[in-house]
Formats: C-alpha cells, structure tokens, sequence
C-alpha cells in the first residue's frame, strides 16, 4: 500500500472527513494517471501490444487464463490461436478478423490476466492496457468457476481507468473563468463543497462547473482526471457445456451477458450481440447518375461525420470538398430527395452519400 492508500485507509468515512477523503481520491488517482501513462520512452509499463488497428472496429477478448479466449477466436475467425488445457497457453495478442454484415471487425486474443494485472504483474499491464484500445470489451468468463471472477477482472479494469457500460458523466468545465458552481440536478451523492475541495487540490480555483447529472464524487474525479475510457462490454460465459440448464439459465439472464459454448459451436448469437453492441453506422456511397453502391458500405462509429466518410473513401477527399449530398438514411430531412451537408453533418446507418469536390466537381466512391 502506498502513502495516500494508508492514509485513505486511516481516515473513516464519516461527514466530517468526506472532504478530506474526496481528496486524497484525486490525489491518488492523479499518481496512479501518472504511474500508468508514462512517456513512451520509459518502458513498456502501459503500453500495450504493438498490434496495428484494423478493420471498422477493435474488440478485446479479456479474461483468466484457459477460459476460452483463443478456442473462441480460432472458431469466428480464420486466424487460428493456440489452444491448450494449460494455463498462459497465449502469450501475446493475436488479432484475427469476423466479417459481418459487410463489416470487419478485428477480434484480439491476449493472453489471460491474473489478479494484480493492472499493477504490473507479468503481462498483465500490457493486456489491460490494450483492452484501452477497443471499441467493444468481451469479459470471457467461465462458467464453471465462481462468480468472483468478474469482480476480479472489473477491478483490474479499472484500476486502468476503464469504464465498463457506462456513459461518461455529464459534466462541463470551464477553466479560467469566475469559478461557478451549477447542478441542473439534485446531488445525492457528493456534492458543492467536496467537489471545490478537489478542484482546490487541483489549485483550480477558477473554474465554472457545470453538473447535469447525479453524479459520485468518482464520476467528478474520473471527469477531471480526463484519461477514463467508456468502453462497453459484453459478460461471455463459456463452457456451459460443463453446468446444468438451471445455472446457465441464470447466468443468461443477467445483463449484457452471453452464455456460449466454444465446443458445442453456435457462436453465431454471441457475434450478433457484438455486432449490436459495437453500434455501427453503414453508410453507402453514390456515383453521380448512378444507384449506390450497396455491396461495399462504409462502416464508422455512431456519431461520424461526412468527413469521416470522406477520409473513408479517401485521404485526399476532405481537402476536395465542396459539399455533400445525403439521401434515404434516418438523418436526411428530405428523403427521398437529397439533403445538401457540410463535411461536419452527422450520417445516420444506412444513408446514401455522394460528395461534390472543388476541383473535379465529379463524384467518387471508394
Ligand atoms: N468444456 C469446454 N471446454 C472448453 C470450451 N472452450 C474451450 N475449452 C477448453 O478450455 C481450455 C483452454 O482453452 P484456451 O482457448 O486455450 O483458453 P485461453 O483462454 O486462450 O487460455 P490462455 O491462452 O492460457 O489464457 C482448452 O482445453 C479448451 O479445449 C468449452 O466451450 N467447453
Ligand atoms: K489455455
Ligand atoms: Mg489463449
């Protein structure tokens, strides 16, 4: 235990010393920012695999060892990944590819974690620090072993500054200003003066808070803070070939969970769930004069603009721009005719798009 973790553990919660408490969080959550993302020349502390990014999205497999991780990969994709009964079989990351509906999305096999991963134990910084890197987190658990697992590996998870199925806070700063306060909702959880206690430890007196939901004095660190990642995860319990109906019957039921068996095949459910939850937009593209293409969308992730299709299609592209024209989707306002947008129109799934360049007044597609 460090100094501030002594300190936390002397001091007992009680109103008196929630402030001072509030504190030390921040600080201790300053140190560990600090601990775990080092400049990249200090060593590979926090850094994770050297594994490019490919494909429309990234999703990790995350969870102890022999629990299935790479039986799963070697059976969606066509990478195969060692399987073995032992344990630490995987010793590296390993990405293999599933292609659904005209989407990729790369599947990472790492090698499974112990308790104490987040504090450098073995490799299991590095693999809770490339968890940081994907889009969608699969907890792949087993379903013969305790439930504890799955505390065990949030806790890990945390430790590194992710979030897992959670919305980052609702919460806006602004610094050198006159040091407002402004809750547009009741706090019960923390509230005005431990939050200006942490922002005094920061030595930010001057700053407008804005709090638009009932928020923790976690959630207030983890905003300040700024490194938290909000990843959305899937609980995949494998192995149910090995428990009776009634305990996979529950586990099923619990949420954003999945029960599979890596043996007995039927993966087929477990990739539509992550296809649900990685939440993609697919997006078309349009010649002039001619149908869209509608055998090779363009996939990007919700909230992408018309210069993420356009970087999409091609680098050059953007620079080109002139204006956009978007029919069919949910976000077109005049479907069926086309809607005129700037390079920052936000595309809904499945929009038509066509783009008019400076220099060409031509069309393109990928
Ligand atoms: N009963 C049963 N065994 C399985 C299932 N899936 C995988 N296994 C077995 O579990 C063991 C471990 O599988 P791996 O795929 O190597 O597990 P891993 O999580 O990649 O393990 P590490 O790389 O060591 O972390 C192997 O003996 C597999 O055959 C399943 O659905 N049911
Ligand atoms: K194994
Ligand atoms: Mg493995």
């Amino acid at each position: 235990m460090g100094v501030v973790e002594k300190e936390m553990a002397r001091t007992q919660k009680n109103k008196a010393t929630e402030y001072h408490l509030g504190l030390l969080k921040a600080k201790l959550a300053r140190y560990r920012a600090q601990l775990l993302e080092p400049a990249s020349k200090s060593g590979p502390a926090g850094v994770g695999f050297d594994v490019q990014k490919s494909g429309d999205a990234r999703v990790a497999l995350i969870g102890f060892p022999s629990v299935g991780k790479s039986t799963l990969l070697s059976k969606t994709t066509h990478t195969a990944s060692e399987v073995a009964s032992y344990e630490f079989t995987t010793l590296t990351a390993i990405p293999g590819v599933i292609e659904y509906q005209g989407a990729r999305i790369q599947l990472l096999d790492l090698p499974g974690i112990v308790e104490g991963a987040s504090q450098g134990r073995g490799r299991g910084r590095q693999v809770v620090s490339t968890a940081k890197t994907a889009d969608l987190i699969l907890m792949m658990l087993d379903a013969t072993k305790s439930e504890e697992q799955r505390r065990l590996l949030e806790i890990e998870l945390d430790a590194v500054g992710i979030r897992l199925n959670k919305q980052k806070p609702d919460i806006v700063f602004k610094r050198r200003t006159t040091g407002g306060f402004n809750a547009t909702v009741k706090l019960t959880h923390t509230d005005e003066k431990t939050i200006r206690t942490i922002l005094a430890g920061y030595k930010l007196h001057n700053c407008d808070v804005m709090i638009r939901e009932d928020i923790t004095t976690d959630d207030f660190i983890d905003v300040l803070i700024g490194t938290r990642k909000y990843i959305p995860c899937l609980y995949v319990y494998n192995k149910i070939d090995a428990i009776s109906l009634e305990q996979m019957d529950k586990l099923a039921r619990s949420p954003n969970t999945v029960v599979i068996s890596c043996e007995m095949g039927n993966l087929d459910y477990l990739i539509e769930r992550m296809w649900a939850e990685l939440d993609l937009v697919k997006v078309y593209t349009k010649k002039r004069g001619a149908h869209p293409d509608l055998s090779d969308p363009i996939c990007l992730r919700k909230g992408a603009t018309i210069e993420n299709v356009c970087n999409g299609v091609h680098r050059s592209l953007a620079a080109n721009f002139r204006y956009g024209l978007v029919w069919c989707g949910k976000s077109s306002k005049f479907s069926p005719h086309a809607q005129k947008v700037s390079l920052s129109h936000q595309v809904q799934d499945e929009d038509v798009v066509s783009m008019r360049l400076l220099t060409l007044n031509a069309v393109f597609t990928k």
